[in-house]
């Protein structure tokens, strides 16, 4: 059975890096990209204390009463910051609505430039060391991380990293924090997360250690690959702006999500999405919707909802 690969990403991060060992990475993730549209990475340089920490507050968020989380909900908010109940968002159309809860956040934008995806983030009423703290500080460190990866992308691709100047510039970058409920239904419709590809240009993903779930759908051998939640490993995947910007040849691959563990399951994907002006970084004036437009599309269907709303 083939294996979703793991790649040490420290070899291309630390400062004294050579020349041929950055190559190599370059190489790794293009050979993974390409096969799969998925990887693991270790050597990704954020702290496994700030992992489970964000975990911790996501165990945190969701303990809240449900009429607390509902008052946050993301529909109520034109940057679409904020809560998801669960059955809210369907991924698969096929499937029924996904079994589990979330939480978008990002970067502070003031009120006054808010809109879509971009806007002040809806903070719950938790001490800033339960939730504020440590969610900010993972999501630095994703700032950090998902800037490095689409350089590693694009030099993979064979591109100068200045092709990357307008996506770049203030990227939206959106975490998404998930609980998945222990998985009791015997409908064999219900997923926690139904088949998808994600909507933007790359996700990082952290797993809580030991409760697996994520599978991906692996076209030669027409199987659905687990992905192990390894502690300290981070879950790369390509999304749908990438492969429609490089005619596919970096995967966006469908996944989806069963709680296999005998209890919750929290996770944190976060989503890569570029600066909302940008069009195809690797083929300029090719005339590509922007990321924005995109985005809105995409996200718009999976919770029912219109531009307006
Ligand atoms: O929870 C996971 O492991 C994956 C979540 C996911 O695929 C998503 O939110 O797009
Ligand atoms: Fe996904």
């Amino acid at each position: 059975m083939p294996e979703i690969p793991t790649i040490d990403l420290s070899s291309y991060i630390r400062p004294e890096a050579t020349p041929e060992e950055m190559a190599r990475v370059i190489e790794d993730v293009r050979n993974a990209c390409s096969r799969y549209g998925f990887l693991q990475v270790t050597g990704h340089g954020v702290p496994l204390a700030t992992q489970r920490e964000v975990l911790e507050s996501c165990r945190r968020l969701f303990d809240l009463p449900q009429d607390v989380k509902d008052s946050l909900s993301l529909k109520n908010n034109p940057a679409r910051r904020g809560y998801e109940r669960i059955g809210e968002q369907v991924l698969d159309a096929k499937a029924l609505p996904d079994c589990k809860e979330g939480y978008y956040l990002g970067r502070e934008v003031p009120l006054k430039q808010m809109g879509f995806l971009r806007g002040p983030n809806q903070w719950p009423d938790l001490p800033s060391e339960a939730f504020h703290a440590p969610v900010t500080e993972y999501y630095e460190h994703m700032l950090r991380l998902g800037n490095s990866l689409v350089k590693i992308l694009a030099l993979g691709l064979g591109h100068d990293v200045s092709v990357l100047e307008h996506f770049t510039k203030e990227p939206v970058v959106n975490l998404k924090l998930l609980h998945y409920p222990k998985h009791i239904s015997k409908d064999e419709r219900q997923y926690g997360a139904g088949a998808h590809t994600d909507f933007g240009a790359i996700t990082i993903l952290l797993q809580q250690p030991g409760k697996h779930g994520l599978q991906v759908y692996h076209t030669p051998s027409n199987a659905w690959l687990p992905v192990p939640a390894v502690e300290d490993s981070l879950v790369i995947n390509i999304g749908d702006l990438v492969n429609k910007w490089t005619d596919g040849k970096y995967n966006s691959t469908l996944h989806r999500v069963v709680n296999a563990s005998d209890g919750d399951r929290y996770s944190v994907p976060c989503f890569y999405h570029g600066d909302l002006g940008a069009t195809n970084p690797f083929k300029p004036g090719d005339g590509s919707e922007t990321v924005e437009e995109h985005i809105r599309r995409k996200f718009d269907i999976s919770y029912g909802l219109t531009s307006k709303s």
